[in-house]
């Protein structure tokens, strides 16, 4: 499986532990950037994901920011796009079970980088549970 990976500065140390960590485990990563320290705009590392996303050319993603808001909120202005902002396992397994959500965004800056990485081994590793909750994610676009 291929995943589309986007941050900025906040977000580039846990971002390459992620990339390292999801090749080690056979993924192919289209790696985004930042791949530094200095300062950016995370809308310009988070549009790619999103439009990977959103395109099917991958079926999941995962951007990286400070709080993870700002990116999260950029995300999910791509249509198709559920990107959820988690910041413990038990929420990535709901955000996939309940609301199918293609896209993490996780809060570098408010999380242990060995939670991001078990955040990501939740996220790929949780179903969607259909059912009632494909009533409700089918509601999310506006028509
Ligand atoms: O979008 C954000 C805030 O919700 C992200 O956390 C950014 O990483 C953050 O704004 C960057 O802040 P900085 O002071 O420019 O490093």
């Amino acid at each position: 499986m291929t995943i589309s990976i986007g941050n900025d500065h906040a977000g580039t140390e846990y971002k390459q532990a992620i990339v390292a960590h999801l090749e080690a485990k056979g993924f192919i990563v289209n790696n985004y950037g930042t791949n530094t320290n200095d300062s950016v705009d995370y809308p310009d590392f988070v549009h790619p994901v999103a439009n990977d996303v959103e395109s099917k050319t991958v079926d999941l993603g995962i951007i990286v920011c400070g709080s993870g808001n700002g990116a999260n909120m950029t995300a999910n202005k791509h249509q198709g796009v559920r990107s959820a902002l988690c910041w413990n396992k038990e929420i990535v397994a709901l955000a996939r079970q309940h609301n199918d959500a293609n896209i993490l965004s996780i809060p570098a800056r408010f999380t242990a980088q060995q939670q991001a990485i078990e955040m990501v081994d939740t996220f790929l590793n949780t179903e969607f549970e259909g059912g009632r909750h494909q009533n409700r994610v089918d509601k999310i676009p506006l028509s």
